[in-house]
Parts: structure tokens; C-alpha cells; sequence
């Protein structure tokens, strides 16, 4: 494969030659600036927020700033293959689509238009259990594209049992369960402004669609919203689960599982040990734990210590090729990402965010390529000093 994501920046420049400008920034920094202007306060501080004081999310920043790549030349660079193998299927590219709930609050077409975008660039979408959009009609839109089930578990083990066997039905491939946050954490820009999208009932649209939780309503969503809001946030928020219930989750899904969320390298040994296929470091881009360490900087040692054992992915944080490329270099296979697709949604809907997606897979092939590499299995910690 050859310049196929880093010919988008010809594209650009070509069509810029003709008088079109890029959607929005091709700068995931500017990109936040300008979805500020087109949200409302509410849904743009749900998204870019952290928790508490942010210290979490600006140290997840700061921990990519620390690492430098020490670029190599005459290397003959010049075809690249910016492919990866993800549990066993080979991807196009190291990014996934980073489960986010509530896309209603950011665009009509919500997690559509994003099922779409990932689809047409063949890179995995994974679908939130808070999302705006039933697991069918994700699934529809989503075509052939790859896609994955992120899981928020419901206390009613009925409740679980149905929603993993609709995701299963409908094409999602691997399991992706979410440990990290079985509670929000405190979010005070939310909470200055009472802000709680599922409050609005956005987020409901898998419970509301499911039929083993209508049946325990007494009141049918359509008919008592606020009742049926209460009871599926009651459902999939307040209960902690424990290691020696991922049994249950084995039973009911017999593909791949992943678990989103390890920091301590003692919860990924025991995620290998427990025979999970795969892992993302990840503390949600800095909205859990505020004091949290740097989510980069817990990915070296538990790449080193399971890497061979599990599949390790990585997030929070990632906003250039540069950051891609570094954390493949010390041990991820591939990353996800969150909030600079959302900003791509805000401006504009689908195109946005196979903009902002095609733009970092561009990056992170020029970066790639201007390190003298070929491909991501060539890169390792040695390629990268910090400062
Ligand atoms: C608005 C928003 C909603 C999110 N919703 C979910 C969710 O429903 N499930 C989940 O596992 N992670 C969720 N996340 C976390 C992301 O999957 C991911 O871990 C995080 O955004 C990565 O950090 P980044 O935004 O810096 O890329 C959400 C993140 C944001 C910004
Ligand atoms: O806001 C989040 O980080 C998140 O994961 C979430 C949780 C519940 C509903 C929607 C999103």
C-alpha cells in the first residue's frame, strides 16, 4: 500500500488550488475552538470536560509532550504500510472510533453519520451502550464496515444477556466492556450547569429499543419517558463488578473481549490471566479519576509486561500522528480516539468526521514515513527519547 492516507494532504492542497478550503481544521486543537462556537455550552463542555480539576486530562497531554521522536533518514521511506493486526483481523490503519456516547447532543445524524465515516475508511466502530441510536440502526449504518460493542453492564443480568445477543446479531464483532466508569465521576463543568445529557433522555436508545428491559416497565418509554430514563440510568450506572463475574459476560458472548480502562499494571496481568483477548490503557481522556496518572504513562510497562499475551490498544489523549506514532512505539497496536471525531460531527456530520479521521491517519503516515519508517511494526521505545 502506498501514500494511501498521506495523499490526503495533496488532496487538500489540490483542492485548496481550486478554491475549497478543508471542512474544518486539519489542527485537533482548532478543531475544539471552533465546535465551542457551534455547540451550546451544555454539550460542549460535555465533551471537551474532565473530571475535577482536569489535572488527568492536561497530564495526558503533557505525557506526550515528554516523548520525542528521534527521526531516522535514508531509509527509503517512501512506501509505507500504515496497517496493523488487531485481534487477528488486519486493519488499514492503528485508529478505532472511539465508543462515545450521546452523539445526539453534537448532531442529528449522531452515531449514523459516525458508523458511516469509519465504514467508508474501514477502520472499527464502536458503538456505545449509552448511544442516541439503537444497536440495528448503528449496525445499518455502519454496512460492512468493522464494528464493535462497548458495554456499560446492566445490573439485570436479562437486561445484559438480551443486549449482548442483539449486538452479536447485528454484526458487532468483539466486545468491548467499559470498567472505568461504573459512576461518573465529579464533573464540575456539568455540574455548574446541571448538565446530564441522559437526563434528556439522549443516550436511552439501546435500553428504549431493547425488549427484555421494556418488559420490565410498567409505563412503555413512549408512554412515561422520565420513568424509563430513571430506570435504564439506575441500570448501567451504580453497580461495580467484579473480576470473577466476567464468567457471565463469557457465556453470553463468544467472541473477542477487550477490557477498556487498565492503568495498574496488576489489573493487566490479571486481565491476561483471566485468557480477555485484549486491553486499552485508557483513563476516558481524563473524565474519571482527576489525579489519575497520565494514561501514557502507564502504557510502557503493561505493553512490556502482556504484550505478548493480550492485544494492547491505548487512548486518551491522541490528537496527532505524532501521538499515534508514539504509542505504538511504546507497545500499543493501535489507538482509539474520542473527542477530535466529536468535534468533527459538530461541524459536520459524516464529512466531518472522515475529515478529522483521514486527517490524522495522514499525519501519522507523513510522521511515519519523515521518521524513516515503512511500517508500525518496525517502531519501537528506541525510536523515542524523553525529555
Ligand atoms: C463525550 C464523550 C462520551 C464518551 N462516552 C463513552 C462511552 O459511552 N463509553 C466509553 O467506554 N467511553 C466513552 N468515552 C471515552 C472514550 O471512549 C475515550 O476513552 C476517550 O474519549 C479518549 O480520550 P480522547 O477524547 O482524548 O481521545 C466518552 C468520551 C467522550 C469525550
Ligand atoms: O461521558 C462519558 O465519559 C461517558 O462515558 C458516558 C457515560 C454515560 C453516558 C454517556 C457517556
Amino acid at each position: 500500500m502506498t501514500e494511501r492516507f498521506g495523499s490526503y494532504q495533496n488532496e487538500i492542497y489540490l483542492q485548496g488550488f481550486g478554491g475549497t478550503l478543508p471542512l474544518c481544521s486539519t489542527d485537533a486543537t482548532k478543531l475544539e475552538d471552533s465546535a465551542k462556537e457551534l455547540l451550546g455550552p451544555g454539550p460542549f463542555s460535555y465533551v471537551a470536560g474532565a473530571a475535577g480539576s482536569g489535572a488527568t486530562a492536561r497530564a495526558n497531554r503533557a505525557a506526550f509532550d515528554s516523548w520525542r521522536i528521534v527521526p531516522r533518514m535514508l531509509t527509503g521511506a517512501t512506501e509505507r504500510d500504515l496497517s496493523t493486526t488487531v485481534l487477528g483481523t488486519k486493519l488499514p490503519g492503528p485508529v478505532l472510533v472511539a465508543p462515545v456516547g450521546v452523539q445526539s447532543i453534537v448532531h442529528p445524524e449522531a452515531e449514523k453519520a459516525t458508523a458511516r465515516a469509519a465504514a467508508s475508511l474501514g477502520l472499527p466502530f464502536i458503538l456505545s451502550t449509552a448511544s442516541s441510536t439503537s444497536i440495528e440502526d448503528a449496525a445499518e449504518a455502519n454496512g460492512d464496515g468493522p464494528r464493535w460493542f462497548q458495554l456499560y453492564w446492566p445490573s439485570d443480568h436479562d437486561v445484559c444477556a438480551s443486549i449482548l445477543t442483539r449486538a452479536k446479531a447485528a454484526g458487532f464483532t468483539t466486545l468491548v466492556l467499559t470498567l472505568d466508569t461504573w459512576t461518573l465521576a465529579w464533573r464540575p463543568s456539568d455540574l455548574d450547569q446541571a448538565y446530564l445529557p441522559f437526563l434528556q433522555g439522549e443516550g436511552c436508545a439501546v435500553g428504549f429499543s431493547d425488549p427484555v428491559f421494556r418488559g420490565l416497565l410498567e409505563k412503555t418509554p413512549e408512554e412515561d419517558q422520565p420513568s424509563a430514563i430513571l430506570r435504564w440510568i439506575g441500570m448501567v450506572t451504580g453497580t461495580d463488578h467484579t473480576w470473577d463475574q466476567l464468567s457471565f459476560l463469557r457465556e453470553h458472548w463468544d467472541g473477542p473481549i477487550v477490557l477498556k480502562g487498565i492503568q495498574h499494571i496488576d489489573d493487566a496481568r490479571r486481565a491476561a490471566d483471566e485468557g480477555v483477548d485484549g486491553i486499552v490503557v485508557s483513563n476516558h481522556g481524563g473524565r474519571q479519576v482527576d489525579g489519575a496518572i497520565a494514561s501514557l504513562d502507564a502504557l510502557p510497562e503493561i505493553a512490556a509486561a502482556v504484550g505478548d499475551q493480550l492485544d494492547v490498544l491505548f487512548d486518551s489523549g491522541i490528537r496527532t500522528g505524532a501521538d499515534v506514532l508514539k504509542a505504538i512505539a511504546l507497545g500499543a497496536k493501535a489507538v482509539l480516539v474520542g473527542r477530535p471525531w466529536v468535534y468533527g460531527l459538530a461541524h459536520g456530520g459524516e464529512a466531518g468526521v472522515r475529515h478529522v479521521l483521514r486527517s490524522l491517519l495522514a499525519d501519522t503516515d507523513l510522521t511515519l514515513g519523515l521518521s524513516g519508517h515503512r511500517s508500525l511494526a518496525e517502531l519501537t521505545p528506541d525510536d523515542l527519547r524523553r525529555v
